[in-house]
């Protein structure tokens, strides 16, 4: 309700004026802090720390707190009374000095505000579990520093209040939603770091903001154990990195270190090659109508990021270390180091964990230390050998190491041979085990060039070894993967070299669908330590090909069982309308593994489907409409289903004088009111309104990646979606 007319009004201005006054000392403080009497070499980090606090204060003085509960600890006879904010803050004053003013939004307690009603509760924390009742939960609606709403929560306001702040939404970019999180998400978010997890959430269900809030809520729970730098984001490109790179620093987030599978696979295998277009597969399964490419294209791309493609590296790399085992023992002057079959059992059994490169540095490491301690038969066996070639040389067979020039020859070799002993067992034992020294490029190369492996991985079809061929062709002339060779590439570095300096404790994958089961396999093998959250949804894995249909093949093949599933079916980004008409769509679909979302009761303006005489006309409806969407909305899309519409599109808007974005790839950063871009760019974003020019029978075909591209393209819109059709609208709309 409104603010001046709840009950609690008076106490309510008050306290937050209070709490702007403590806000605002704590800012002048910080402003005049001189940094005399500290270590110089502290200073920096210091006046960092001190730059993030002053900036958190400064959004705080404008909004301190969304949320206050009265909380009665069992067997206590007072009564915590918790304002709960995005960033905490203490009292100094003299007579309160340590009293939290304002409750962290991730801390323990605050889950009660998220997660229970009025009651019995509990909740946990690092002491265990705390029972109690819940006696108060309010909510307040604080915009520039000024006290707008009170609303003391049951369920039906938490409702209302949730619905206020999607109809509210003013931003092209993703923004927090610290004051609204649902009871499923707040679970997601809050979830033990010590397992993985895979989240099954529907178009708008919040996985992208889901994964932001828990990376924050994690870093702020481990603070003490791990720094921000220890949590990674995977994003499926940098345009997508670009439309959440506000969230982080709201949310209180530094130093994480946000990155995509291109990205990471260079930090990774550190060597200069260059990765195909993210999309190129997809856009040629879009835009061609050979039937018979589009099948190869598939097949390859599912070979690749499957494990059947690990196991046959596995065999390549296999033959590899047996190629580079020596069969002779490792003899030094007479001196058995290691035998063969010793050496090879070290290989394969001690050190199976580690790296061909890594393995044969500790064996190596383990012949030097041999070298120390077998030093005095070494020397022995030198001075032996010098005398019995002494005695060789002269045939009389009478002892000659009684004379004198002999003994000197004698002693000169000895001494020339001891001073080199060292050297010369070095050398022979680098030659004995040679270390893999070409780079991971080139051995990847050799594995495409090895028909016999290929052969056993594609059978008989002979256009599948005709595309291996041609891989290892663009290798060699451009240094040139696709984004489905990265696992390959990183399992490679990982089993033959090292990947040891990437040290990671937690890894959110947003858009998990486009991984596949080799990826993830790939990723969890060289991030050892680390725990994953994986979100993603089956219904809009467009990039089906290279990506997963199935959560229960990455939770058993890669995580063995040591992972949750978790489903999330509400949608909060569209209104009722839009998706139900979206739901209608997908469920064309023919696949087990979609679950159609329930949107949360959010009513708009009816789904347009317009049906016009020729493209022209399109073009022109779209440029009538945009002039009054202008003035409604502030983010609209133009999705057509590839770029090629795109390019048509965008030519007649110019004409028409209207001023329109195109995104044409992922590296664009868009900052207009009104873009353009193909269906496969919009996966992940969201807009005010959506206008769908091309949505007739010609384009959007009774196929499965058709329907997953026109289901993206309608869940892309908050508040309106028209859809233009000439002659007849795709069948997948009826
Ligand atoms: N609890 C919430 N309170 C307010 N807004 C929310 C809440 N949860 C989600 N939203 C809003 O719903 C929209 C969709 O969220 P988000 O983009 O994170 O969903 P998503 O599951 O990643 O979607 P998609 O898979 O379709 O890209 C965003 O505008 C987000 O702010």
């Amino acid at each position: 309700m409104e603010a001046k007319r709840h009950e609690d009004y008076r106490q309510e201005k008050e306290r937050l004026t209070y709490i702007k006054k403590i806000i605002e000392e704590e800012i002048d403080l910080l402003r005049h802090k001189t940094y005399t009497h500290v270590n110089e070499d502290v200073i920096p980090h210091m006046v960092y720390m001190d730059n993030q606090r002053m900036k958190k204060l400064n959004g705080a003085f404008l909004n301190p707190y969304f949320g206050r509960i009265h909380f009665k600890e069992s067997n206590q006879s007072k009564i915590a009374d918790i304002y709960i904010g995005k960033a905490s803050l203490m009292d100094h004053e003299s007579d309160h000095d340590g009293v939290m003013l304002i409750t962290d939004w991730r801390a323990p307690i605050s889950t009660l505000y998220y997660d229970r009603n009025i009651g019995p509760v509990d909740y946990h924390c690092p002491a265990g579990r705390i029972d109690g009742d819940l006696l108060l939960k309010r909510n307040y609606k604080i915009e520039d520093g000024y006290l707008e709403k009170i609303t003391d929560i049951d369920v039906t306001a938490l409702d209302e209040m949730l619905l206020e702040a999607l109809e509210d939404k003013k931003d092209t970019k993703l923004k927090d939603i610290v004051s609204t999180i649902q009871s499923e998400q707040n679970a997601i978010i809050r979830a033990d770091l010590a397992k993985s997890l895979i989240i099954q959430g529907v178009a708008g269900s919040g996985k992208t903001t889901i994964a932001l809030h828990r990376i924050a809520y994690l870093i702020y729970t481990y603070q003490h154990r791990y720094k921000p730098d220890e949590f990674m984001i995977i994003a499926p490109n940098k345009l997508f990195l670009q439309y959440i790179e506000d969230m982080l620093p709201e949310l209180g987030v530094e130093d994480v270190e946000q990155t995509t599978m291109e990205i990471l696979t260079r930090d990774i295998v550190s060597e200069s090659f260059s990765i195909g277009e993210n999309d190129d597969k997809l856009k040629r399964m879009i835009e061609n109508k050979n039937h018979e490419e589009i099948k190869a294209l598939r097949a390859l791309s599912k070979i690749k990021t499957g494990m059947a493609y690990k196991e046959i590296l596995d065999v390549f790399i296999y033959e590899m270390i047996h190629d580079i085992l020596p069969r002779d023992d490792f003899i030094f002057e007479g001196v058995l180091f290691i035998r063969a079959d010793k050496l090879s059992a070290m290989f394969y059994e001690y050190y199976k964990r580690y790296s061909v490169l890594k393995s044969i540095q500790m064996i190596k490491n383990v012949l030097k230390t041999q070298f120390e301690n077998h030093k005095n038969d070494i020397e022995d066996n030198i001075y032996q050998s010098i005398k019995d070639a002494q005695i060789n040389l002269n045939d009389t067979g009478i002892d000659m190491v009684q004379d004198n020039e002999t003994m000197k020859k004698m002693h000169l070799e000895q001494q020339k041979r001891f001073k080199h002993m060292k050297k010369n067992f070095m050398k022979q034992m680098h030659a004995y085990l040679k270390e893999p020294k070409k780079s991971i490029l080139q051995y990847y190369k050799q594995f495409l060039m090895n028909t016999d492996l290929i052969k056993r991985l594609v059978g008989d079809e002979a256009y599948l070894m005709g595309a291996f061929k041609e891989m290892s062709k663009h290798i060699r002339t451009k240094k040139m993967v696709e984004i489905e060779d990265l696992p390959a590439l990183m399992y490679l570095q990982y089993q033959l070299k090292s990947t040891e300096k990437i040290q990671v404790k937690h890894i959110v994958i947003d858009e998990g669908q486009d991984f596949g089961t080799f990826q993830f396999y790939v990723l969890k093998a060289i991030m050892k330590e680390a725990t994953f959250t994986i979100l993603g949804d089956i219904a809009q894995g467009i990039h089906y090909h290279r990506g997963t249909q199935d959560w229960k093949v990455i939770q058993q093949q890669v995580f063995k069982e040591e992972c949750q599933v978790k489903y999330l079916q509400k949608s909060y980004r569209t209104t009722v309308e839009i998706m139900d008409a979206a739901n209608k769509v997908i469920e064309k679909v023919d696949d087990d593994n979609i679950i159609t979302a329930h949107p949360v009761l959010r009513h708009g303006l009816q789904v347009q489907k317009i049906k016009k005489e020729n493209d022209m006309d399109i073009v022109d409806a779209i440029a009538m409409e945009l002039n009054k969407y202008k003035r409604d909305y502030h983010s609209i899309a133009i999705i057509c289903k590839n770029n090629g519409q795109c390019e048509k599109m965008y030519h007649h808007m110019i004409n028409k004088g209207i001023h329109v974005q195109w995104l044409k790839d992922k590296e664009a950063e868009y900052s207009q009111q009104i873009v353009l871009l193909p269906s496969y760019l919009a996966k992940g974003l969201e807009f005010d309104c959506v206008i769908i020019p091309d949505g007739s029978q010609d384009h959007y075909k009774m196929n499965k990646l058709d329907g997953m591209l026109l289901y993206v393209c309608m869940t892309r819109a908050l508040h309106a979606l028209n859809i233009y059709y000439v002659k007849e609208s795709s069948d997948l709309l009826m």
